[in-house]
């Protein structure tokens, strides 16, 4: 069988890790895609001398121009500008949304039939505006933001309790905001539910209350110590994850932010949800239970993913 063609679309930090993950698990031929010249170039160069370090026969090319992401099977979109310190995610709406529409143009002219997956932030949004200036099926076009933050939940449980991170399933819905809501009653460590968990001991409630406010903020905290930009390898990985999940046809279920049609009562909008990704990209939304306070958490994170959709639609009315 012919490998399978990724494009990174941004070839920074992000871009950079996921081209070198792609091909140490040979993933597939890599396309490093970018408006800077001799960037994508220079770290396909770099990666692709590493393939004889580490044995994996796959091809990466840099490229400026959107005619060699050409019948990519899966697009994975980075571009755009990071937050530094001081800023939210929301403030890059302004420049972020001009290369959503660049981007969704490329993608729709030259890789109609891809699963494009948007790292690019605020991540809800320009999920949204992505799939609408690519005019792609929204069953193909996800965002990466629940596997991150439902990674970094489980991290924070794993080095509290010392439970191994294989052992803990950490879940996190809604926007990825500080107003994202961690499951608490979903998540488990070695199958316990967390309230199960601080009833056996293995962590305290002020423990608990204390990582779920840690996760909310878990990108702030990075970008604080970084300085110059945001988190890049978790993100990475969080992303690689979800690509697999369709290239292999895993029917893996992720946290993502998907188009929802009426789960979890809201529609017309993308948010994070736990979905199942096959080979036809987003094939099913898991619905939860949700009791009154996870069901006003979630409203308020949503609230906040519509008010910035709403941005979107004032800075460039043709989204409206
Ligand atoms: N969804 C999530 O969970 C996360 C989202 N992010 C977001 O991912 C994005 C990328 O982050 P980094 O890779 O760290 O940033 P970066 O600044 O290292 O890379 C972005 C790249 O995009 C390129 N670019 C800018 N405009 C472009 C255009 N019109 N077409 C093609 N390429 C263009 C830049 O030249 C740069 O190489 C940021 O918006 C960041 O906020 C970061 C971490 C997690
Ligand atoms: O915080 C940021 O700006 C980057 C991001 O989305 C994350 O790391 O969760």
């Amino acid at each position: 069988m012919a490998r399978a063609k990724i494009a990174l679309i941004g070839a920074g930090m992000i871009g950079g890790t996921l081209a070198h993950i792609c091909a140490r698990e040979a993933l597939g031929d890599v396309i490093l895609f970018d408006i800077a010249e001799g960037t994508p170039q220079g770290k396909g160069l770099d990666i692709a001398e590493a393939t004889a370090v580490f044995g994996q026969d796959v091809a990466l090319k840099g490229a400026n121009d959107y005619a060699d992401i050409a019948g990519a099977d899966v697009c994975i979109v980075t571009a755009g500008v990071p937050r530094k310190p001081g800023m939210s995610r929301d403030d890059l709406i302004g420049i972020n949304l001009k290369v959503m529409k660049a981007v969704g143009e490329g993608i729709a002219k030259h890789a109609p039939e891809a699963f494009v997956i948007c790292i690019t932030n605020p991540l809800d949004a320009m999920v949204w505006a992505l799939q609408k200036f690519s005019g792609l099926p929204k069953e193909k076009v996800v965002g990466m933001a629940g596997v991150l933050d439902s990674a970094r939940f489980a991290y924070f449980l794993a080095e509290k309790t010392g439970v191994s991170v294989q052992d803990i399933h950490a879940w996190t819905l809604g926007g990825h905001g500080d107003d994202m809501v961690p499951m608490v009653r979903h998540s488990t460590i070695g199958g316990l539910p967390l309230p199960d968990a601080v009833k056996a001991g293995f962590l305290s409630q002020a423990d608990l209350d204390a990582i779920v406010e840690r996760t909310r903020k878990g990108g702030g905290e990075i970008v604080a110590l970084l300085k110059t930009g945001s988190a890049f390898y978790a993100p990475a990985e969080s992303a690689i994850a979800m690509a697999k999940s369709y290239l292999l046809d895993q029917k893996r279920v992720l946290p993502c932010a998907v188009w929802v049609s009426g789960e979890y009562g809201l529609s017309d909008l993308y948010v994070g949800v736990p979905a199942l990704i096959g080979a036809s990209g987003v094939e099913k939304v898991v619905e939860f239970t949700t009791d009154e306070s996870e069901k006003a958490m979630l409203a308020k994170s949503v609230d906040s993913v519509k008010g910035l959709i709403e941005a979107c639609k004032q800075q460039d009315p043709s989204l409206a």
